[in-house]
């Protein structure tokens, strides 16, 4: 891949725009297809060299244009290919795609008479970029067969029926072992369930200008440190304690106190200079038994809160874990709103029915504010926009973070990160032994380490959520949120 574009994200419709800006600037289509289909068939004899039979399925645009070719490649080495075509390719194909076709001299067979044996090994060129409606049910079931033969699958672009845009599943989609796709990554190889399905990917660089897809990309981006590290403050020998920023954490009361002290231990793990847990009365003496190089102040209400406040030196809140629902959080939330806070959990939670006002404060105050809600919490606050099907989970993530005024970190093995003005990065570092209890705390805990250092909330909730996967990969397999708050690797 052409190293400028590591981390953009190319949707179906931009890769239509790239396709069509290529041409009118001069560049060969045909050219570009014939890249394609000779990258994927080197693909395929790399990685499944011993198969006995390479089936490759050709669709009616231009992916099928790239099976033709990959299937004539594939031959010219002396392998065992056989095309089979969904509709009638003589009639259904046109431009480079036909051109591709024909110079395909072995036979094409009807995509419903195929029959896969072990051995085979499937060249996927059905539907790519231009998938738009759901899989026809003669598709569907070749598909169905297919996965439960359990034969390798390699796709080109996209497995048929995962929506490039969305990662959703038109009706049905291969379970690739290998995806092969061109110039950057598309969104539905990053989300649920088309990054599952889309197995290894290997994105190559057919040869159109990095300038191009530049410029015709809106700005998703994978969440790489690409995207932060000049944001992240450096240790310097003259620092002091103070500089590195002080978090606070707001705990729960005496049942519910362990949350806090994770996101408290996080963040001072993340590099805060202080960090103090604020503890209702009834829980301080519990917290006090397990502190250690954590602070700890008494905070009971709104009142008590206020006067803290007044301390300019404290620099990021952590309010939600382990907090409790109810009007107590919102009452502290919307007092930290022109502050740098990371509103999780039961802080977001409590807002279910009061959100117009945490959005209309939000509005009009000049903090930094992180939501960091995963798919429960997020429709509880942002009902319509999770009800939406026809939104992909970016694009539900950058309606929150515009309705809500806030930084959004939409959770979930494809975590979300959008901004209120409009960035949005998706991750992708983050293991699956995540899922466990105080995951998430340790999340807020990174994340508000950062506001507390200075950082922009978009840049502070998008290293953060590099960071927990880093760690999590890090504390490996057996991790619990304590091993993961050990694991977290230096920023930057
Ligand atoms: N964009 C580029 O610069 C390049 C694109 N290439 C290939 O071109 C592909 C995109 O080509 P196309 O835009 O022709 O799109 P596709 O080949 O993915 O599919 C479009 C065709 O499928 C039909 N179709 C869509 N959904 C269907 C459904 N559910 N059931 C039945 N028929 C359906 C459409 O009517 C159209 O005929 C990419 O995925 C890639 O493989 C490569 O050739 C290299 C260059
Ligand atoms: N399958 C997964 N793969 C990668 N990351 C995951 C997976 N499941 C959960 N995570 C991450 O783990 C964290 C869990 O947070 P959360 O749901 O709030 O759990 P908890 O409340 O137990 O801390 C989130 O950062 C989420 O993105
Ligand atoms: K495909």
């Amino acid at each position: 891949m052409h190293s400028s574009l590591h981390d953009v994200l190319i949707t179906p419709a931009e890769m239509a725009a790239i396709d069509l800006a290529a041409a009118q600037s001069g560049i060969d289509s045909f050219l570009l297809m014939r890249r394609a289909g000779l990258a994927v068939a080197a693909a395929v004899l790399r990685l499944f060299p011993q198969a006995q039979r390479y089936v490759v399925l050709c669709g009616p645009g231009n992916n099928g244009g790239d099976g033709y070719v990959a299937a004539s490649a594939l031959a010219e080495c002396g392998a065992n290919v056989a095309v089979f075509a969904f509709g009638d390719p003589a009639a259904a194909l046109s431009g480079d795609a036909d051109r591709a076709r024909q110079l395909w001299d072995g036979a094409i067979d009807p995509l419903a008479s195929l029959v896969p044996h072990l051995g085979d090994v499937v060249v996927d060129a059905l539907f790519g970029a231009g998938l738009s409606r759901d899989l026809p049910e003669q598709v569907v079931q070749v598909i169905e067969r297919i996965n439960a033969k359990g034969v390798p699958v390699i796709a080109v672009d996209l497995p048929s029926g995962v929506d490039g845009r969305t990662g959703q599943i038109r009706r049905a989609a291969f379970a690739a072992s290998h995806t092969i796709t061109f110039m950057a990554r598309k969104p539905g190889h990053l989300l649920l369930p088309g990054r599952s399905l889309s197995g290894a990917l290997d994105v190559v660089d057919i040869g159109i200008p990095a300038r191009i897809v530049q410029a015709q990309g809106g700005g998703w981006r994978l969440n790489t440190p690409a995207l932060w590290s000049d944001q992240a403050s450096r240790l310097d020998a003259s620092t002091h304690k103070f500089r590195r920023g002080h978090l606070v954490v707001f705990s729960g009361g005496a049942q519910a106190t362990g949350a806090a002290r994770l996101s408290a231990a996080a963040g001072l793990a993340a590099g805060a200079g202080l960090v103090t847990v604020a503890s209702p009365k009834s829980a301080l003496d519990i917290n006090a038994a397990q502190l250690t190089a954590v602070m700890l102040r008494e905070i009971d209400d709104r009142q008590d809160l206020e006067h803290w406040l007044r301390d300019t030196r404290l620099g990021a809140f952590v309010l939600g874990p382990g907090f409790g629902v109810g009007d107590r959080a919102c009452d502290f939330a919307l007092q930290l709103c022109d502050r740098a806070l990371v509103l999780d959990a039961d802080g977001i939670t409590s807002f279910q029915e009061r959100r117009s006002e945490l959005f209309e404060r939000l509005a009009v105050a000049a903090g930094r504010v992180v939501m960091t809600p995963h798919e429960g919490e997020f429709a509880r606050l942002f009902p319509e926009i999770a009800r939406d099907e026809k939104l992909s989970k970016i694009e539900k993530a950058q309606a929150a973070a515009r309705i809500s005024h806030a930084t959004i970190v939409y959770k979930g093995a494809d975590t979300v990160i959008a901004g209120a003005d409009g960035k949005v990065a998706v991750n992708a570092n983050a293991p699956p032994s995540l899922a466990t209890a105080g995951s998430g705390d340790v999340l807020a805990g990174i994340v508000g380490a950062h506001l507390a250092q200075g950082m922009p909330a978009f840049e502070a909730a998008a290293a953060g959520v590099w960071r927990h996967g880093a760690a999590g990969a890090r504390a490996g397999p057996g991790l619990t949120a304590e091993t993961l708050v050990t694991s977290i690797p230096p920023l930057g």
